[in-house]
C-alpha cells in the first residue's frame, strides 16, 4: 500500500483525556513535511454521517485517520465501509478493543506513524441485529458489566472493579437455542460471545482461534458458573477456561433467548435486552493501517 496523498483526520473532541489540539498540530506538521493534503473534521455527535460522507465525496481521501474511542471508531467504520479508502486508528481514552486486537501502539507518536504507514490489514465486519460490530460482542454477563459501568458513578479502574462485584451479584443463567450455518443446539449459558477478534480491550483472550480477516466469526458459549473464575475473567486477569466453553464457527447465526430477554452489547456499547440476535459476517469490509508484523 503506497503512502497516502490525501488524508482526512476525523477526531472526537470529547473522547479520552489526551490534548486534541496538540494531536491535530502534530498531524498538520507531518502533512506539511511529507507533502500530503490534510482535512480535519471534528465530530459533533449529531450530524457526523452526512458531513463525513460529503467530505469523502468531495475530497476523496485515500486515508482516513480516526481519533476517538471504540464508539467513534465503529461509527466512522460504518460510514467508510461504502468507500475505497484505508482507515488509520488513533485510539483515545480507556480500553480500545479493536486497537488492542490489531496490536496498535499505545504511544500516540508511534500510533500516528502506523496510521499513516504502508502496512495494512483486511478486517471483516459483523452485522448484529443491524449494528456493525468489529471485535467482540456478547449476551449476558459482560453486557451486564458494560451496562453497570455506564450507569455507575465511579470512572476508571476502581469504578470498573466495583462494577465487576456488582455484576457478579446480579448474574443469572439463561437458556438459548443457537442456529448456525452448520448446526443447531440448545444450551444454558452465563455468557455468549460473538467473536470476530480474540480479546477484550483488557487484553483477556476469550476467542483464541479468532481471525479478524477469515470470513468467519466464532460463537463462544460459557456454561459454567464459578464466581472466582468469572471475577478474574471480567477483571482481565485470566483467560476463558477451554473446559467450560463451546466454540462454534459460522458465517451467519441466530441466537434465540428461550425463557427471558438477555442483555446485549456490541464492541462495548450496551444495546439493551433482546429476545434474539441475528449475526452475519461481512467479509473484508475495511482496510486498516497496522504495524509492520515483521519488525
Ligand atoms: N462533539 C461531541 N460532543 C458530544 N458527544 C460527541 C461528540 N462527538 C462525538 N460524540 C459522541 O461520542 C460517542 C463516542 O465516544 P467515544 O469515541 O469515546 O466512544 P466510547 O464508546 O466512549 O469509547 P470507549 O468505550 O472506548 O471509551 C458517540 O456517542 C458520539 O455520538
Amino acid at each position: 500500500m503506497p503512502f497516502p496523498k490525501k488524508v482526512l483526520l476525523v477526531i472526537n473532541p470529547i473522547a479520552g483525556t489526551e490534548d486534541k489540539d496538540e494531536l491535530i498540530e502534530n498531524i498538520r506538521e507531518m502533512s506539511a513535511s511529507r507533502g500530503f493534503a490534510l482535512e480535519v473534521y471534528k465530530t459533533d455527535g449529531e450530524n457526523d454521517r452526512k458531513a463525513i460522507e460529503k467530505i469523502m465525496d468531495d475530497f476523496q481521501p485515500d486515508r482516513v485517520l480516526v481519533a476517538g474511542g471504540d464508539g467513534t471508531i465503529n461509527q466512522i467504520a460504518d460510514i467508510l465501509r461504502d468507500y475505497d479508502t484505508v482507515m488509520g486508528l488513533l485510539p483515545l481514552g480507556s480500553a480500545n478493543g479493536l486497537a488492542t486486537n490489531l496490536g496498535l501502539p499505545t504511544d500516540i507518536e508511534e500510533g500516528i506513524e502506523v496510521a499513516l504507514g504502508e502496512h495494512t490489514f483486511c478486517l471483516d465486519g459483523l452485522l448484529l441485529n443491524g449494528h456493525l460490530g468489529l471485535h467482540l460482542s456478547d449476551l449476558g454477563l459482560n453486557a451486564r458489566l458494560v451496562k453497570n459501568y455506564e450507569e455507575g458513578s465511579v470512572r476508571g479502574k476502581w469504578g470498573y472493579a466495583k462494577e465487576v462485584i456488582h455484576t457478579l451479584s446480579e448474574h443469572e443463567l439463561f437458556r438459548v437455542r443457537i442456529t448456525t450455518d452448520t448446526e443447531t443446539y440448545e444450551t444454558e449459558a452465563t455468557i455468549i460471545i460473538i467473536g470476530n477478534a480474540t480479546m477484550y480491550g483488557t487484553g483477556v483472550v476469550v476467542n483464541p482461534g479468532g481471525d479478524m480477516c477469515d470470513g468467519h466469526f466464532e460463537i463462544i458459549t460459557a456454561t459454567h458458573f464459578d464466581f472466582i473464575e468469572l471475577a478474574k475473567l471480567l477483571a482481565g486477569s485470566t483467560e476463558l477456561d477451554p473446559e467450560v466453553v463451546k466454540i462454534s464457527r459460522a458465517t451467519r447465526a441466530e441466537i434465540e433467548c428461550l425463557d427471558q430477554k438477555v442483555l446485549f452489547q456490541v464492541d462495548g456499547e450496551f444495546l439493551g435486552s433482546v429476545n434474539r440476535v441475528k449475526a452475519q459476517v461481512l467479509p473484508a469490509l475495511l482496510t486498516i493501517a497496522v504495524p509492520d508484523r515483521e519488525s
